[in-house]
């Protein structure tokens, strides 16, 4: 079963088509959606939810139609915005109580279902302070509790980790991944960085300017994508040329080597090759993949 399903979804803005001819399906559990700034990510989210009307297409979420049924969509989906849309002035419980309330829950059981929420996203004795105190951190989880009150099957997180410090991002990344397992609500998440979401999704689907550029399960993805880099003493052109021989696909970068992961058989052809000539190895790195990478990867494979 799709949780979601478009095609050839478009929307055109006067000066430029943010979500061009799109066709993709999503399953059940954490999907990744990824682009550079302006690959037309939110916009999609907004089509999704029935916010914006599409310019052409079709999609349907949880089997519900955009165009005719969008209220009845929002009823089910809880959505993350990107952008710090929160009022400073009130509390993170009230204002949770306060969605919780609009979504239809009665005066206790909205108390209750505030009460969890926040709980499960890690604030404490802080959701009783103006939110216009909180830090970025705080402030994200603030948005993803408003997402979640009202018992969703399925939530849009956009750009959750953006704003946060590396340590912040873990613990979203951490959170995000419990709210697909534990809670069983499916995830569609998005992000400019494939690397951050390698961790916590089942699926990427990688759109460029408003075009789907790639949509697979993450393992074919690492895969595919996947580089470690190589630094020793010296002899990196020795060391180069014996992986090459080897059929390993290498590019010399500065004073290291990028090595193409093809299978866990790369990362002892590398040990291998270094024990042979002899030579120190400083580092053997697994490369986080910004989404460059990917475009770049696509790129070589349609010439
Ligand atoms: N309401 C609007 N009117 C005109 N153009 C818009 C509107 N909303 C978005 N756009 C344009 O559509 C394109 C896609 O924007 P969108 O916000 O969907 O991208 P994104 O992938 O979410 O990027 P970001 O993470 O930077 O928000 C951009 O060129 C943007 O300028």
């Amino acid at each position: 079963m799709h949780i979601l399903a478009t095609e050839g979804l478009t929307k055109r803005f006067p000066t430029v088509t943010a979500v061009d001819q799109l066709t993709v399906a999503v399953e059940p559990g954490v999907t990744g959606l990824v682009g550079a700034n302006g690959a037309g990510k939110s916009t999609l989210i907004k089509m999704l939810l029935g916010l914006l009307p599409p310019s052409g297409g079709r999609a349907r979420v949880l089997d519900l139609d955009i165009v005719s049924q969008g209220a009845e969509i929002r009823r089910f989906v809880g959505y993350m915005p990107e952008h710090e849309s929160l009022p400073p002035d009130v509390s993170a419980t009230e204002l949770v109580v306060h969605l919780a309330r609009m979504s239809g829950l009665p005066r206790v059981a909205a108390r209750e279902r505030a009460a969890d929420v926040l709980r499960h996203v890690g604030l404490a004795e802080e959701r009783y302070r103006p939110i216009g105190g909180y830090s970025t951190g705080m402030k994200q989880r603030v948005k993803l509790a408003q997402a979640l009150v009202h018992d969703p099957k399925l939530i849009f997180l956009d750009e959750p980790t953006n704003g946060l410090d590396p340590r912040g991002r873990d613990e979203m990344l951490t959170l995000i991944r419990r709210i697909g397992t534990e809670f069983g609500i499916s995830v569609l998440v998005t992000s400019h960085l494939l690397g951050e979401l390698e961790r916590v999704c089942d699926h990427v689907i990688v759109i460029d300017g408003g075009r789907l550029l790639r949509s697979s399960a993450i393992g074919e993805f690492t895969q595919a994508t996947q580089t470690v880099t190589v630094e020793v003493d010296e002899g990196l052109d020795d060391l180069a040329e014996r992986l090459t021989a080897g059929g390993q696909t290498v590019s010399p970068q500065g004073r290291m080597l990028v090595v193409k992961v093809l299978g866990p058989e790369t990362y002892d052809a590398v040990r291998d090759a270094a024990a042979d000539l002899g030579l120190c190895l400083i580092r053997l790195e697994q490369n986080r993949h910004r989404i460059e990478d990917v475009f770049r990867e696509e790129a070589s494979t349609r010439v």
